[in-house]
C-alpha cells in the first residue's frame, strides 16, 4: 500500500495545490570535486521550474538527490513540510515525486503494460488477491487501467495503448517514460532532458503534452533541459547552475540576459544564449 493516499481512480483531478519543492543549501561532493555547492532554489506550487546550466553544472546530481539517488553531504529536500532528505527512491516516489531519466529505459511490453507497472504503488490489492482475480482486486486492476488510459490520452499516446513500445517512434517512447512517470499521480515531476535526441516535430508535441498534463493536473515541473526554446517557452522560474552553484535565477526574460549566464554558456558576457524572440520548441537547442 502507498505510503500517501491514493488519489481517486477516474476522470482529469484537481487536488489540492502541491507542496512546495523546496531544495536548501545543498552540496554533494565526489572526491574533492564539488557538484553542487549550497545549491538552494524552490519549486514554487504549480509551476514549472527550469534548471539549466551548461554540461557538468550539476543538474543531474540535483536530480539525483531529490529523487533519493544520491544523499547531499549537507543540505536539505522538503516537500512541504515533509523532509526527502535522505529517503530512499521508492519512498521518495510514494510521496508524490516522480522523475523520468535521459536515456529510454522502456522497451518491453505495449504501452499499457508499462504504464500499469508504473501504477503498482498506488497499488492496494495484494499479490496473492491479484493472482487469484479476487473481485476486489480486479475491480482495482480495471480502475487503475481506465486511470492509465487517460493518462496515455493526455500524453498524446492513446491511439498506441496496446502497441509494443519497441515499435514506436523515439519520440513517442520518450513520451512513454513521462507518461509512466504521471501513473504515480505525483505532485512533482522531475523531468530530465524530456525532449533530448528528437527532432524539431517531436519536441514541440512534448512541449504541448508537458503543457496539458500541468494545466490538467495541477502538479508542479523540475525540468532539465538542453533546448532554451523549450525552457523559455514552458518555465515560469528558471535556476542556472554552473559548476555546481547557482549563478542565476529569475524568470525566463530575466535570466537570459542575467550576465552570468551568458558567461557560463558562452564565457562572455554580451551574446544571448537565448535570443529575445525565444525558439519555438523544436527549433535548435543552444
Ligand atoms: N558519480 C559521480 N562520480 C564522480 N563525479 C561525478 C559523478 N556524477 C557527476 N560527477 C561530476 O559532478 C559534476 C556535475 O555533474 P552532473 O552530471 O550533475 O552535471 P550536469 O549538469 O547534469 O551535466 P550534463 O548536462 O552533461 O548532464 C561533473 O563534474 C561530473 O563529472
Amino acid at each position: 500500500m502507498s505510503a500517501r493516499t491514493s488519489p481517486g481512480l477516474a476522470g482529469d483531478r484537481r487536488p489540492a495545490p502541491p507542496p512546495a519543492l523546496r531544495v536548501q543549501d545543498v552540496t554533494v561532493r565526489f572526491a574533492g570535486l564539488t557538484a553542487l555547492g549550497a545549491v538552494s532554489f524552490t519549486v514554487a506550487p504549480g509551476s514549472v521550474h527550469a534548471l539549466i546550466g551548461p554540461n557538468g553544472a550539476g543538474k543531474s546530481t540535483c536530480f539525483n538527490v531529490l529523487s533519493g539517488l544520491y544523499r547531499p553531504e549537507s543540505g536539505r529536500v522538503l516537500l512541504g513540510d515533509t523532509e526527502l532528505t535522505g529517503l530512499a527512491p521508492h519512498k521518495i516516489a510514494a510521496l508524490g515525486v516522480a522523475r523520468t531519466f535521459q536515456n529510454i529505459v522502456t522497451t518491453e511490453g505495449t504501452v499499457a503494460d508499462n504504464l500499469m507497472v508504473g501504477r503498482h504503488v498506488l497499488t492496494r490489492a495484494g499479490f496473492a488477491a491479484s493472482a487469484l482475480r479476487l473481485p476486489g482486486a480486479v475491480r482495482e486492476q480495471r480502475a487503475h487501467r481506465d486511470r492509465v488510459r487517460e493518462i496515455a490520452e493526455l500524453t498524446g499516446l492513446g491511439d498506441h495503448f496496446d502497441t509494443p513500445v519497441a515499435l514506436l517512434s523515439y519520440g513517442d517512447r520518450k513520451r512513454v517514460e513521462l507518461a509512466r512517470a504521471l501513473c504515480l499521480e505525483p505532485r512533482v515531476l522531475l523531468l530530465d532532458e524530456p525532449v533530448a535526441g528528437m527532432n524539431g516535430a517531436e519536441r514541440a508535441r512534448t512541449a504541448e503534452v508537458v503543457s496539458a498534463v500541468r494545466a490538467r493536473l495541477g502538479l508542479s515541473v523540475l525540468l532539465v533541459e538542453h533546448d532554451m526554446g523549450l525552457v523559455m517557452s514552458l518555465a515560469d522560474e528558471v535556476t542556472v547552475l554552473d559548476f555546481g552553484r547557482t549563478v542565476a535565477h529569475g524568470t525566463p526574460d530575466e535570466v537570459r540576459r542575467h550576465p552570468e549566464v551568458l558567461r557560463a554558456y558562452l564565457g562572455t558576457p554580451g551574446a544571448d544564449p537565448a535570443p529575445a524572440a525565444a525558439p519555438a520548441p523544436g527549433e535548435d537547442p543552444v
